[in-house]
C-alpha cells in the first residue's frame, strides 16, 4: 500500500510536571516578556488560579466564563483586555476558560499561556468556537493556539470523578474522530491511537482512585495527544454532532461527547476495519502501560489476529471501558428530547464533511440520535469486507 499525505505540525511549548505549575507559569510569562496579564478563571477554579499565579506580573482577574463561549461574553472579555493593556492571557480552567482566552486572542493576537484543569484538550488546538443565535461557529486560526501549555496533574485532582470520566471521553472522542476526519493521515492516527491507549488506562485508574497521580498524568498526556491529533485531522462526524447538540440545544459539552461517541463509532467503524482493529488493541483492558501493542495487529492493521473483526472488537472494547467507568449513555439525561431530533438531524447533515467514510442522510442521523437519546448502542452486525 502506498502512502501519500500532507501533514502539518503545530508549534507549541509544553511544560509537564506535577506540582510545578506555579513555577512553570512564572518562567513562561518571563520568557514572553509579559508586563500585564489577564488571568481568566471561572469562580470554581479561583483557588487553583491563585495558587498558580502567586508570583507573576500584575494581573487582571476575569471570571465571566460560560460554556460554548457566547459571543456577548467574548465581547466583554475583549473590551477588558483592550482597556487594561493586557500583553498575555493566562487561562486556568477547563475548555470553556481556554475557549474564552481564545476568543480574546482571535481578536487581539495576544499570546495565551494555558493551564488546563480538565481533559478537554482545547489548549493544544488552533480551533476556536463562538456561539450566537443558537449556532456554534468554529474556525481555525493560528492566533488562538496557546503559546505554551502548562500541565500539572495536581490541578485536575479536584475534578469530580463523573466529570473526569466525561472529560476524558471528550479526549477519547478527539482520538476516535481523528481516525476518519477530513485531514486524517498516518501521523495523526498514530497520535490518536496512543492517546486512546493512555486515556483508557487513565480513566480505569481514576475510577479506582481519583487521587492516583499516575492516572491523572496519563489522562493529561492522553488528552494532549488527543487534541493534537484532532487539530491535525479536523472535525469529523462526531464533532459536528456534538457542536449542534451543544450550540443549538445547550447540552453540556463533555457529557455530550461521552454519550454520543459509541453511536458514532458503531456507525463509522465498519468502513475503517484496519484502524478499528488498532483502536480495539488500544482500548483493550490489557493494554500495556509502556505503549507497546499488546495484541497481534500489524503496523497497517491488516494481518493482525482480529483485523477482520476490528469494528466489532473496537465497539466491544469501548463498551467494556464504558461499563467499567460508568460512563454516560443517554442524551435524555442531559435535556435532549425526541422533539429535538428533526432540527438536530438537519443541522448535523448540513455540517458533516463529505469525506465521512459512510455517507450520511437525515434518516441515518435521526436513528443515531434516537438510539443515543435512550441509550441503546447498536451492535455491529454487518459483515466487514476487507
Ligand atoms: N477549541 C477546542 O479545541 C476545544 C474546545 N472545547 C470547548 O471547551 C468547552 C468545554 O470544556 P470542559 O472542560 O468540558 O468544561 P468546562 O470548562 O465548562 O468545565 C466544566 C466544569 O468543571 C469545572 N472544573 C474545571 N476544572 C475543574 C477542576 N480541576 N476541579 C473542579 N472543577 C473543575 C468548571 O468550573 C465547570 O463547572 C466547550 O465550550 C467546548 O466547546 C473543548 C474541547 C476542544
Ligand atoms: O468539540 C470539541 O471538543 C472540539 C472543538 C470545539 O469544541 C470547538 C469550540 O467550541 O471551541
Amino acid at each position: 500500500m502506498t502512502m501519500e499525505f500532507t501533514h502539518e505540525t503545530l508549534g507549541q511549548r509544553v511544560l509537564f510536571g506535577t506540582g510545578q505549575a506555579a513555577e512553570n507559569v512564572a518562567s513562561e510569562l518571563a520568557l514572553l516578556g509579559a508586563t500585564q496579564a489577564m488571568v481568566i478563571a471561572a469562580p470554581p477554579e479561583r483557588t487553583l488560579a491563585e495558587a498558580v499565579t502567586a508570583s507573576i506580573v500584575p494581573a487582571l482577574l476575569w471570571d465571566e466564563v460560560v460554556q460554548h463561549v457566547p459571543a456577548d461574553v467574548a465581547l466583554r472579555a475583549r473590551e477588558a483586555a483592550a482597556e487594561n493593556d493586557i500583553d498575555v492571557i493566562l487561562s486556568v480552567g477547563g475548555g470553556s476558560t481556554t475557549g474564552l482566552a481564545k476568543a480574546v486572542a482571535l481578536a487581539t493576537g495576544i499570546p495565551i499561556v494555558a493551564v488546563p484543569t480538565t481533559y478537554a484538550g482545547s489548549e493544544a488546538t488552533n480551533v476556536w468556537g463562538l456561539t450566537e443565535d443558537r449556532t456554534k461557529r468554529t474556525g481555525v486560526d493560528g492566533r488562538v493556539l496557546p503559546r505554551t501549555v502548562v500541565y500539572d496533574a495536581d490541578l485536575s485532582k479536584t475534578l469530580p470523578v463523573g466529570l473526569s470520566i466525561a472529560s476524558g471521553l471528550n479526549g477519547l472522542a478527539h482520538c476516535i474522530d481523528s481516525l476518519w476526519a477530513p485531514r486524517t493521515d498516518p501521523i495523526n492516527q498514530a497520535l490518536a491511537l496512543e492517546g486512546a491507549r493512555a486515556l483508557n488506562v487513565a480513566l480505569r485508574g481514576i475510577v479506582v482512585d481519583p487521587d492516583d497521580i499516575a492516572a491523572r498524568e496519563q489522562a493529561l498526556y492522553g488528552c494532549y495527544l488527543a487534541a493534537v491529533s484532532f487539530a491535525s485531522a479536523g472535525s469529523g462526524l462526531h464533532h459536528k454532532i456534538c457542536h449542534v447538540l451543544g450550540g443549538t440545544f445547550d447540552l453540556p459539552h463533555a457529557q455530550t461527547h461521552a454519550t454520543v461517541l459509541p453511536y458514532v463509532l458503531a456507525f463509522n467503524a465498519p468502513s475503517i476495519p484496519e484502524l478499528a482493529g488498532r483502536l480495539a488493541a488500544a482500548l483493550s483492558h490489557t493494554a500495556r502501560t509502556d505503549g507497546k501493542d499488546s495484541l497481534n495487529v500489524s503496523p497497517d492493521g491488516r494481518s493482525g489476529a482480529y483485523a477482520s473483526s476490528g469494528p466489532a472488537m473496537a465497539l466491544e472494547a469501548l463498551r467494556d471501558l464504558y461499563a467499567e467507568i460508568d460512563a454516560p449513555l443517554q442524551l435524555a439525561d442531559y435535556g435532549f428530547t425526541l422533539a429535538d431530533i428533526p432540527e438536530a438531524a438537519e443541522r448535523i447533515v448540513a455540517a458533516t464533511p463529505a469525506s465521512n467514510p459512510v455517507p450520511v442522510d437525515v434518516e441515518d442521523i435521526s436513528t443515531l440520535l434516537a438510539n443515543a437519546l435512550n441509550g441503546s448502542i447498536p451492535a455491529i452486525t454487518a459483515p466487514v469486507a476487507l
